[in-house]
């Protein structure tokens, strides 16, 4: 369904080149839900606005839906549903209208986009807004007009760009659920950004991360977690002078990784979490350091993006990398 390469996007900013997208390489099959995740400014909505045929690639090649996106972006255009982080709606126009004009412009007819544009609204808990201007609308109820805009014509493929950002948690599950029924009910395939790893984690077959404008890793969720070397230890301690001693501590373990001491919290990895865990109570007990909490799990998504970028995803937030400095030399923006 998309297939790209060596795909770029270099800007000049203040008399510097940045490269925003600096050669992807991807592929996506008909029918999957791929999430793109990438601190900010790791050039997710610079790619996403390549493949919609909306900024012209620097370089390279891809097809979407079909499609050559350099010499038939129409093509590309009727097949593919996209919503933007901004929204496409007019502030003044009615709920109802919005949805109906955008099918219209698909060649549907007033009555099937009317159809199409209430089942929406209803599957997106927009009931009872459909007369309703967008600048009246809460932030979440403008979201979900947004992506019931981008879907109303029964695109193939759809491109969703931070999709949840702004929803409450219950209006989330519910798009979810409808991203889900699209593919199950229609086939649609679906290719969304995200800054929450819970949904990444839920929702998509498979993910893509992205770090200064390159692809660092991919597979599916359980793939990379499965990636990141251990278990994750974590230890409280009630006096901060104590965590060095932790520290080492943890780091003798078998197989132990380096810890990081972050104030009064130990964090580390070892392989077989469980009975390093109990080794490690037994140690901190003869050593007498006093405890306020100690925990081993699984290794999230979080941890798969900090050791690919360095970077937590939800205190990413750095500047861009100048194009004279490569993803290596980004400035590390939390202690590991
Ligand atoms: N029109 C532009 N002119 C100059 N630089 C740009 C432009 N658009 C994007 N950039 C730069 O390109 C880089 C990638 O931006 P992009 O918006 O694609 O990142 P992102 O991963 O979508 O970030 P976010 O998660 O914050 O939305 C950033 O350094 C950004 O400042």
């Amino acid at each position: 369904m998309i297939h790209a390469r060596g795909l770029a996007r270099t800007f000049r900013k203040k008399k510097q080149e940045v490269h925003a997208v600096a050669g992807v390489d991807l592929d996506v099959e008909a029918g999957e839900i791929v999430g793109f995740l990438g601190p900010n400014g790791a050039g997710k909505t610079t790619t996403l606005r390549m493949l919609t045929t909306l900024l012209a690639p620097t370089a390279g090649t891809a097809t979407v839906a079909g499609c050559d996106l350099v010499t038939d972006p129409v093509g590309v255009r009727r097949r593919i549903g996209y919503v933007s982080q901004s929204g496409a709606t007019y502030p003044d126009a009615r709920a109802g209208e919005e949805v109906v004009d955008h099918a219209r412009l698909y060649g549907i007819s007033t009555a099937e986009a009317t159809a199409r544009g209430k089942q929406l609204f209803r599957e997106l808990d927009l009931d009872g807004l459909w007369e309703r201007q967008p600048k009246s609308m809460s932030g979440g109820q403008r979201r979900r007009l947004d992506i019931a805009v981008g879907l109303v014509h029964v695109p193939g493929l759809v491109f969703l760009d931070e999709p949840t950002t702004g929803l409450d948690p219950q209006a989330r599950a519910n798009l979810w659920q409808h991203i889900r029924g699209l593919r199950e009910e229609r086939g649609t395939t679906v290719f969304l950004t995200t800054h929450y790893l819970d949904e990444a984690d839920a929702l998509c077959d498979r993910i893509l991360v992205i770090d200064a404008g390159r692809i660092v890793a991919e597979g599916t969720p359980d793939a990379l977690k499965s990636q990141v070397g251990g278990d994750v230890l974590t230890v409280t301690v009630e006096h901060a002078e104590t965590a060095g001693r932790v520290a080492a501590l943890m780091a003798a373990l078998p197989g132990a990784e380096a810890p990081q001491v972050l104030d009064t919290r130990v964090v580390g990895r070892a392989p077989h979490g469980g009975a390093a865990l109990m080794s490690l109570v037994r140690e901190l007990d003869a050593a007498g350091i006093p405890v306020a909490g100690i925990e081993s799990r699984r290794p999230s998504l979080d941890d798969v993006f900090l050791d690919l970028t360095g970077r937590s995803l939800r205190e990413s937030g750095g500047p861009p990398v100048p194009a004279d400095r490569t993803p290596a030399e980004q400035p590390q923006e939390m202690a590991r």
